[in-house]
């Protein structure tokens, strides 16, 4: 039996967007929170923090379902670059800027996973992906040694290539089976160092999220959704793998005139 698509859920603005957004993701934080009173998520850079700020920053509505209990978030980074974490390309710092340093007191404070800063200056970041794989071992796996880390929810965005975390389209990190973080010694797109989640860890979370605006995303959106076009895109690969728990939330200039297999609701 072939595997529902994806979702997609497309926005005539940015507050619908995010508002929508919110309630996602607070519902996936209310069932991982039901499920081992933890909620584990890995985000990705690009303008994803600052929607995910305007999303979670905003007043809630007082009910524990649109309430988030930052105390209980353990964050992770879904693709992060050879930088130091104070850095302007630091994925770390971009979400410290946008959301962390931002989140009211009375919220609780997340756990933050970074990158280990003491690797950051190595010529070949394999070390820094294996650090980072430990550093998940150790928040996924403390009791039973498990074959692939389930986030509740990862979020990412989608470049102009299709790339996705920091896989991107021809590279072989995307036939990578085994290991859960990969090393990128030659992005495509600077900084060349960095390290990802591979795509088995990607889609074996229990709900993933593309975050993709603009009228500078209907291209590569056409070509990610149509089947024989979209193939080999990590974007693609990504919808592929994760099927139903995929959601894309777009706005309309993303998606104008493009047709997809499944329009959802929220
Ligand atoms: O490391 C990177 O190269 C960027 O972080 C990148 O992966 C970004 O997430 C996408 O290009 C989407 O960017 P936007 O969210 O800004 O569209």
């Amino acid at each position: 039996m072939a595997t529902p698509p994806p979702k997609l859920f497309s926005f005539p603005d940015a507050e619908a967007l995010a508002q929508q957004l919110r309630a996602y993701v607070l519902r996936n934080q209310n069932a991982a929170l039901a499920r081992h009173d933890t909620f584990r998520l890995a985000v990705s850079g690009g303008s994803l923090p600052a929607t995910l700020a305007k999303a979670l920053l905003a007043p809630s509505d007082g009910s524990p379902e649109d309430s988030p209990q930052f105390d209980k978030w353990d964050i992770f980074f879904a693709d992060e670059r050879a930088v130091p974490l104070d850095h302007e390309d630091s994925n770390y710092r971009l979400l410290k800027d946008e959301l962390l340093s931002k989140i009211p007191a009375e919220l609780g404070t997340p756990t933050v996973h970074t990158i280990d800063a003491n690797h950051i200056q190595d010529d070949d970041p394999q070390e820094l992906a294996d650090l980072y794989q430990d550093e998940l071992m150790r928040s996924f796996a403390a009791k039973d040694s498990v074959k692939l880390p389930v986030f509740d929810l990862i979020l990412l965005g989608c470049g102009p290539d299709g790339h996705t975390c920091s896989l991107f389209p021809g590279h072989e990190l995307l036939r990578e089976k085994d290991a859960w973080v990969g090393a990128e010694s030659n992005s495509p797109k600077p900084p060349p160092k960095r390290i990802t989640l591979t795509l088995p860890v990607v889609t074996h979370a229990i709900s993933i999220a593309f975050v993709a605006t603009g009228a500078g995303k209907k291209e590569i959106l056409r070509k990610i959704f149509d089947l024989e076009e979209g193939r080999s895109i990590p974007s693609a690969l990504v919808n592929e793998g994760g099927g139903e728990k995929v959601s894309w939330f777009t706005d309309h200039p993303a998606v104008d005139g493009v047709s997809f297999p499944r329009r959802g609701s929220l």
